[in-house]
């Protein structure tokens, strides 16, 4: 017999942004919603992914203005001091675990932290106490993946990284996709000498390749050394620190972080028990968001999709599995225009169609333009600032690849522009702010 307290309309487990969204919109709609975390309320991006980076990037972004300021008015380039940096970013992230529990519960949700595991299709056991839901949401998210290689167990992860006390001297990130760029460029301004060991010669590989060039070469010119087709195959401890070895390749650092990727955490639930299908790269789901057990849902970063893992997507599904599980909406999930983002000095941006598809394609149009002279870059004297726009037939904006120290605004901008189906006389038309990025939209669209 299952206690009626522990009875609840929908459980939703994992606490990361999917979880929590999800859980606030089912209990807001009068559900008596459970939410299970195993590790730390927040999840992933407050914890130990976007809001810590993004703080350490922060510093380092104020002294890379300063840097392209050099004899324009400084003659210094500060020193970032990483101790100060990593416990100011310590006094956001110490408050998270609690401060996200504690809004859960003040709203009405009921938090069970422990291990749970499915015992039957709408049954799950926590603690050795038995919980039952019509409904359940799998919002487990990713952790890092392992390289299989002896000497494994050397390799720091990102989370890591940003805990780390002291930035050593030198510091090599075998694999170049997004947690190696934004890293890199942390590490390489606040004092080390930095490497990146990557399997083949595309790193980043969903963005447009010749913008991708040209940010490895901003990287290289911060120090950043990067090393290309080099298939790690052992760490080996030595006196001093690492040694990375591949054939004929041997490189020593003081520390190593893999940042070969993520993997979804579908392994400690039994999903088997409950009839739930998963591959190595998440859970299965229909066009609903619901697993092979239709009772069961699953959104964010656990999930086996195409769209990429961030979390406004975590968020944009939560809220559709709500207003499906409110019946509210029985349409399928349809995504609007993504926008993804590599932070650092410059960042490098893309939303909608990819440049790399529209480039041979007769439907569209790719206007690349180079910014580095337009006056929103100029007056910082930014190394880069370019853009590639893809056009339609109807000449309606429908993607763009962006690399400046604003591409994270103008990006944002464009977004809205795509999923509005924007002409351009209707941004021409706009009156923005002068002068800021949003006033030259009107010459990029
Ligand atoms: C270094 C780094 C930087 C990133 N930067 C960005 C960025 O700038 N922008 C962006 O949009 N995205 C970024 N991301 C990705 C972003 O963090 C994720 O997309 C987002 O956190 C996904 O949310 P989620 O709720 O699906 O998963 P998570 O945030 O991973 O949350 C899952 C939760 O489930 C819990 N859990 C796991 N297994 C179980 C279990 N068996 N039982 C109970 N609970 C469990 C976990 O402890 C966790 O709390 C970054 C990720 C990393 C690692
Ligand atoms: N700004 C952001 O939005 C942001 C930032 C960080 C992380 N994230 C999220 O976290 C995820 C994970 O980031 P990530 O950088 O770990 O993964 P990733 O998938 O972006 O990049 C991993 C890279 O490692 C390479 N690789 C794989 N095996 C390798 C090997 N044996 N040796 C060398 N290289 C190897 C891959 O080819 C790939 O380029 C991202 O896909 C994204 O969902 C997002």
């Amino acid at each position: 017999m299952v206690k009626s307290e522990n009875k609840f309309d929908v459980i939703v487990i994992g606490a990361g942004p999917a979880g929590l969204a999800e859980g606030y919109a089912l209990n807001s709609a009068g559900k008596k919603v459970a939410i299970v975390e195993n590790y730390q309320w927040g999840g992933t991006c407050p914890n130990r992914g976007c809001d810590p980076k993004k703080m350490l990037l922060s510093g380092v972004q104020a002294r890379d203005h300063i840097a392209q300021l050099k004899n324009k008015g400084f003659s210094d380039v500060p020193f970032v001091n990483w101790s100060e940096i990593e416990a100011f970013k310590e006094t956001y992230t110490s408050k998270i675990p609690g401060g996200s529990r504690n809004g859960a519960v003040s709203a009405g949700i009921t938090a069970i932290d422990g291990e749970p595991h499915f015992i039957a299709e709408n049954q799950i056991e926590v603690n050795n106490e038995t919980f039952q839901a019509d409904n359940f949401v799998i919002a487990t998210g990713q952790r890092p993946s392992q390289l299989n290689i002896p000497g494994k167990e050397y390799l720091l992860t990102s989370t890591d990284f940003m805990n780390l006390k002291k930035m050593p001297k030198k510091i090599t990130f075998i694999g170049a996709g997004y947690i190696a760029f934004e890293l890199a460029t942390i590490a390489s301004s606040t004092g080390a000498q930095v490497h990146i060991v990557h399997h083949n010669d595309r790193p980043l590989k969903e963005f447009d390749k010749s913008y991708v060039d040209e940010l490895v070469k901003q990287l290289e010119n911060r120090g950043v050394k990067f090393h290309f087709n080099i298939d790690t195959t052992s760490i080996v401890k030595s006196n001093d620190g690492f040694t990375l070895n591949a054939e004929g390749f041997k490189l020593e650092s003081d520390l190593i972080v893999g940042a070969t990727g993520r993997i979804p955490n579908t392994d400690k639930l039994d999903l088997e028990k409950s009839g739930i299908k998963y591959t190595n790269k998440g859970i299965q789901v229909n066009d609903h968001l619901q697993t092979t057990n239709t009772r069961v849902y699953a959104i964010g970063d656990v999930l086996d999709k195409k769209e990429p893992k961030l979390t406004p997507i975590a968020g944009f599904e939560a809220r559709y599995v709500a207003s499906v599980l409110n019946k509210d909406n029985s349409d399928k999930i349809i995504y609007p225009a993504i926008p993804t983002l590599v932070y650092g000095s410059p960042e490098l941006a893309k939303v909608g169609i990819n440049t790399i598809d529209a480039k041979d394609n007769d439907e569209y149009k790719v206007v690349d333009q180079d910014l580095t002279k337009w006056f929103t870059y100029y007056r910082t004297n930014e190394p880069i600032a370019k853009a590639k726009v893809v056009f339609d037939k109807n000449n309606q904006i429908v993607g763009a690849t962006i690399m400046s120290n604003e591409a994270d605004e103008v990006i944002n901008y464009l977004t809205i522009a795509i999923n509005k189906k924007m002409k351009h006389d209707e941004i021409v038309n706009t009156i923005f702010a002068y002068p800021t990025p949003a006033s030259d939209l009107q010459y990029l669209l």
